[in-house]
């Protein structure tokens, strides 16, 4: 059987591992931490969606992966910002020739990965860790439309949407590709395969580049934008800004993204609290430079004025500071 690994089991780890274990088809282990990983370990790992309950246990859960065999596929969930804290650790984990697939929101450290330059980008893995000690020909790219969250230890709770799609970095597809989609698929994760993930990543990033860092300065989840005049617009500058980017970059989305939709627009009583949202409430640290600072900075290479993110990404980056290093 396949031996499948999610690292970061929390809430689209959580949702991703739950499946995989109900599913029979691989032999899940989750690294995970604290009392998430204790009622894990003591009752199971279990995912709420559409009126059912569906998990169990894993073959093992730990916070200390040097205690699991070597892995077939480690699928990474953690937040950009603890990636490089597990380069080795995550490169230690994978037998020859794995994969680690990871589902991590905003632009990706291995970005320069198959293109002119080489590194990982300095935002997001500035000690170059991840590059030298996981090392990108490791790297299967993700995008997740799944909203989630752990609303007790041991349980995930579903909101929206399962799509899982798996993109090699030089495009095209792999075996290694269609095994993870095929794992995914029989487990009821849906896991297209992307020629091209990177275009994804920049369609995904229209869903998160306003949302995320607009709902958790303001602490007002998506379907109360509309009780404050003006968030929304600003939103949709973001949106515009980071299209003109990701244009400059030979991705043109255009075509298929129109920002003034990519907003709220109505008030929803039950709607829409971005993982940024998640984050601040509970006073962790949040992905402020794999979704915003990256845009920025890519902006800046290609000669693209990014005005509104220019204005929001310092607010973010002092909200960080204040809500992950308190003084
Ligand atoms: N939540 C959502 O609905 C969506 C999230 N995403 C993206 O998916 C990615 C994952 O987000 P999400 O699932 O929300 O994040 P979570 O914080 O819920 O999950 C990450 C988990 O990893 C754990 N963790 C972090 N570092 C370690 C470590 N060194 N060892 C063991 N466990 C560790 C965290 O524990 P602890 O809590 O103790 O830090 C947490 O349980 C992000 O890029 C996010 O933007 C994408 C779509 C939707
Ligand atoms: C589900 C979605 C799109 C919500 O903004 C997301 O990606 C997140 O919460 O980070």
């Amino acid at each position: 059987m396949m031996k499948i690994c999610v690292y970061g089991a929390g809430a689209v780890g959580g949702h991703a591992a739950a499946r995989l274990i109900a599913g029979g088809h691989a032999e899940v282990s989750v690294v995970a931490r604290g009392a998430h990983l204790d009622a894990i370990r003591t009752t199971g790992l279990f995912l709420e969606t559409e009126g059912q309950r569906i998990g169990g246990k894993p073959a093992a859960a730990t916070d200390d992966p040097s205690t699991l065999p070597q892995q077939d596929l480690v699928v990474v969930t953690l937040k950009a910002h603890s990636l490089p804290g597990i380069a080795k650790p995550l490169h230690n984990l994978l037998r020859l020739g794995a994969a680690a697939l990871f589902f991590t929101n905003g632009i990706p450290w291995w970005w320069h990965h198959g293109m002119d330059e080489d590194g990982s980008l300095k935002l997001l893995d500035p000690e170059g860790v991840l590059w030298r000690d996981l090392g990108p020909e490791r790297v299967l790219g993700g995008v997740v439309h799944s909203s989630n969250a752990i609303n007790a230890p041991g349980i995930i709770t579903h909101y929206a949407a399962n799509k899982w799609i798996i993109g090699e970095p030089g495009g095209g597809t792999s075996l290694r590709a269609e095994e993870a989609s095929d794992i995914f698929e029989k487990s009821g994760l849906h896991a297209p395969i992307s020629p091209d993930i990177r275009r994804d990543m920049w369609e995904k990033l229209t869903l998160n580049i306003a949302a995320n860092p607009l709902a958790a300065l303001t602490r007002l989840p998506l379907g109360r934008w509309v009780e404050a005049p003006g968030i929304s617009d600003l939103g949709v500058r973001m949106i515009t800004e980071t299209l003109e980017v990701a244009k400059s970059m030979g991705w043109d989305l255009t075509d298929v993204i129109d920002p003034a939709k990519a907003v709220p627009t109505r008030p929803n009583k039950s709607g829409g609290r971005p993982s940024m949202l998640q984050d601040v409430e509970a006073g962790r640290p949040m992905e402020v430079e794999a979704i915003v600072g990256q845009v920025q900075a890519f902006g800046r290479e290609n000669g693209v004025a990014t005005p509104a993110i220019d204005v929001v990404l310092p607010m973010l980056r002092g909200l960080d500071v204040a809500v992950s290093r308190p003084a």
